[in-house]
């Protein structure tokens, strides 16, 4: 049964003031920002990671490099678009996903539309097909102590 393919994506990244923070595909405003080779947008990684992993297709690191100079910096939105570009030409499209963040302040809830949003027009899907949750850790951990992001996603994709 070759139909339907689920993949999963883990990422962290650390947070520290004096840089950029972006999530979801938007710039948040906060005292902190996170700590990348790319833009460190925690959550489009987690997608491409279980976009490709629902293809069989490895890993964001895998197909982009941390050690290669032209990913430096980067907007990860366009990393995003080549991930979709390789599901495509593997013969998948995208069912939905599920994320959920990690991360103690500050809340994103009122972001998520527009990360909704702005997902759904890079990845040419429906807002519909796009979840994404937050929560906090509970002032325990890294996330806890406002160190660092997670976060977490499951990936449908189907053989079209
Ligand atoms: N960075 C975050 C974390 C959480 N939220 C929202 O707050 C709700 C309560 O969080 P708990 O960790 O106490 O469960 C959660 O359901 C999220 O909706 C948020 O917006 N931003
Ligand atoms: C996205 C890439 C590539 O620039 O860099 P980072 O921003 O460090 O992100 P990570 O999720 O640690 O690894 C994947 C990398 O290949």
């Amino acid at each position: 049964m070759n139909a339907f393919k689920i993949g999963m994506g883990y990422d962290v990244h650390q947070l520290k003031e004096g840089y950029d923070f972006w999530l979801g595909g938007i710039k948040l405003e906060h005292e902190k920002g996170a700590v990348g080779h790319s833009d460190a947008d925690v959550l489009i990684h987690v997608i491409c990671d279980a976009l490709l992993g629902a293809a069989n297709l490895r890993d964001i690191g895998y197909h982009f490099s941390d050690k290669d100079p032209q990913f430096k910096g980067i907007d990860s939105k366009i990393l995003l678009k080549e991930v979709m570009e390789k599901i495509r030409e593997a013969g998948f499209e995208v069912g939905n996903i599920d994320s959920t963040i990690c991360l103690q302040v500050p809340k994103v809830n009122p972001h998520i539309p527009t990360m909704k949003s702005c997902l759904a027009e890079v990845m040419n899907i429906p807002e519909s097909s796009i979840s994404i949750k937050a929560t906090t850790t509970e002032w325990l951990g890294f996330v806890g102590r406002e160190e660092g992001i997670s976060a977490y996603c499951v990936a449908l994709i189907y053989h079209v």
